[in-house]
């Protein structure tokens, strides 16, 4: 039986970068992955998805390229631009399989499931044994009973993105969380007429501030991209040549296709996690502590299938405290809220930290340094003056709690607020730094001065 330092369950996001962080930190270290390699993200979420982003992107850019000059209507073929997310992903999934080689990490296809606490078996045919296990099996699309899933007639991102999509051009997007607030503007964009079906408003369960989900909802808008919502599909009626959703408000809608963004669970089947003594919570993730430590202190579990976060940043973040905490036990706490997230839609969205209403919670008094793209000249150039930086300050003691980044290229920006979370001088940090002009970043400057100037923490932005 082969002996490992460390063996890792699924080779998503998590389990990726766990694997190249401890083969990396020296340790000897195996993976194993039953579908492809990359897991969720690079196969059937965030890289497909930010490469038809882009495209979509274009599309949307192009509405303003007449007043620049630049003439002709532009459209997207969504067969093209599916092939082009193909190759996208078989660049870096090449690349990855390249890197895990040239590191020497064992790889294993196959399913892995416990044997006991230190052994894993892969299909009943090899068995390994480590010495510690990271469980990073992901998630799968959660489906609501009332929809059948239907080859060409009811989707989720999980088949979404395995052949070219379905001709038909009505699609009906269910869902007003992160995917079908990506997906209704992308498939609206790829040339699709898009009735966007939800029960709450969209984005409405996340900590975006009303004046982000207000521009969300106007750029949304502009692209008549208008969700239909407080509406729950009763019944689906699929004896026509398209799909019919009964909803219940008594509406009918009939269109060709149904993309479902209605959820993921963890995913846990087949890991026979009770032979080891793993445990999961109601909701089905697996539990762990504040070490990402399960019941048993040598299995460790990341991202989707324990992180109630569900994003790829969450899972990455969640690889380097469980390496560091292998390397050195329980030196490292998780930490979620250090972690940005971001949405891809008519408009990006970043965030990171805790918002003003949540400081409210903590019992901090929050101040809120504010800068808009409008008056932004690389913005102004860009034709892209949408959006904002917010950073949410303590009042008292000057600290950085959080910050939002709505607009063109959030999820790039985002970073440089990323790196400064958690500094005690964030602030005065983003004060000293010398920026390019102009730059889009400016407005992070911008916004820590409004904190000195209309909120008296002068002293910790500029410095005694
Ligand atoms: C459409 C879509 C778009 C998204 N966009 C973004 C985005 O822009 N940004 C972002 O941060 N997040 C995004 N996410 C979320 C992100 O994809 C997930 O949070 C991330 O993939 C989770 O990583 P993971 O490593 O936990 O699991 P996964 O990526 O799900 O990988 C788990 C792997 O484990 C394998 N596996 C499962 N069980 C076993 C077993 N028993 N044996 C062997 N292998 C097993 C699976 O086959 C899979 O390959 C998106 C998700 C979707 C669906
Ligand atoms: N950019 C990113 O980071 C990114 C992108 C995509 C997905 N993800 C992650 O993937 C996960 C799944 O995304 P999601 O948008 O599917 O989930 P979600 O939990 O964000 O939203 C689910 C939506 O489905 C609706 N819903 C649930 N049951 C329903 C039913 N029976 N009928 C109709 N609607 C129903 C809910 O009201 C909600 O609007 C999330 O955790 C998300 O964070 C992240």
């Amino acid at each position: 039986m082969s002996e490992f330092d460390l063996i890792v369950i699924g080779s998503g996001p998590g389990g990726y970068r766990a694997a190249v962080l401890a083969k990396l930190r020296g340790l000897s270290v195996a993976i194993i992955e039953k579908a492809d390699w990359g897991g969720c993200c690079l196969n059937r979420g965030c890289v497909p998805k930010k490469d038809w982003h882009h495209t979509a992107h274009l599309v949307a850019a192009s509405k303003n390229y007449a007043k620049r000059g630049i003439h002709g209507n532009l459209t997207a073929d969504i067969t093209i631009a599916w092939r082009h997310q193909k190759d996208t992903v078989q660049v870096v999934r090449d690349s990855y399989l390249d890197y895990m080689k040239r590191l020497g990490i064992a790889s294993f296809k196959g399913t892995g499931s416990f044997v006991d606490a230190h052994k894993i078996s892969i299909d009943g045919q090899t068995t390994l044994h480590g010495k510690h296990i990271v469980i990073a099996t992901g998630s799968s699309a959660y489906i609501p009973d009332v929809f059948p899933i239907v080859p060409d007639k009811i989707l989720t991102t999980d088949n979404l993105f395995d052949s070219v999509p379905p001709r038909g051009r009505r699609v009906a997007v269910i869902g007003s969380g992160v995917i079908g607030t990506e997906f209704a503007f992308i498939l609206a964009m790829l040339g699709k007429r898009i009735t966007w079906i939800t029960q709450s408003k969209p984005l409405s369960k996340s900590s975006y501030s009303k004046p982000a989900l207000k521009l969300l909802s106007n750029a949304m808008e502009r692209h008549k991209i208008v969700p239909h919502t407080g509406s729950r599909t009763k019944s689906v009626d699929l004896t026509g040549p398209g799909v019919t959703l009964n909803l219940d408000d008594g509406s009918e809608i009939n269109v060709d296709w149904v993309l479902l963004g209605t959820g993921r669970i963890p995913h846990t089947e087949g890991l026979n996690l009770a032979s080891a003594g793993v445990t999961t919570d109601t909701k089905g993730f697996v539990k762990v502590n504040e070490y990402l430590q399960s019941d048993i202190p040598h299995i460790y579990a990341i991202g989707d299938v324990a992180n109630h976060h569900m994003s790829a940043n969450h899972a990455l973040a969640d690889a380097a405290v469980v390496v560091s905490n292998i390397l050195s036990p329980q030196s490292r706490k998780q930490q979620n809220k250090a972690v940005p997230q971001l949405v891809y839609s008519a408009l990006e969205l970043g965030i990171i930290g805790i918002s003003e209403d949540e400081a409210e919670d903590e019992g901090l008094e929050a101040g809120v340094g504010f800068a808009s793209f409008e008056g932004n000249p690389r913005a102004l150039g860009q034709d892209e003056q949408e959006g904002f930086v917010r950073l949410i300050a303590d009042m008292d003691s000057g600290a950085l709690l959080g910050a939002e980044v709505i607009g063109s290229e959030a999820g790039e920006l985002i970073h440089l607020i990323a790196q400064q979370f958690g500094q005690e001088d964030a602030l005065n940090r983003f004060a000293s730094t010398f920026y390019n002009h102009p730059a889009r970043a400016e407005e992070i400057l911008n916004a820590t001065e409004t904190l000195a100037a209309k909120w008296g923490l002068s002293e910790q932005v500029f410095g005694k």
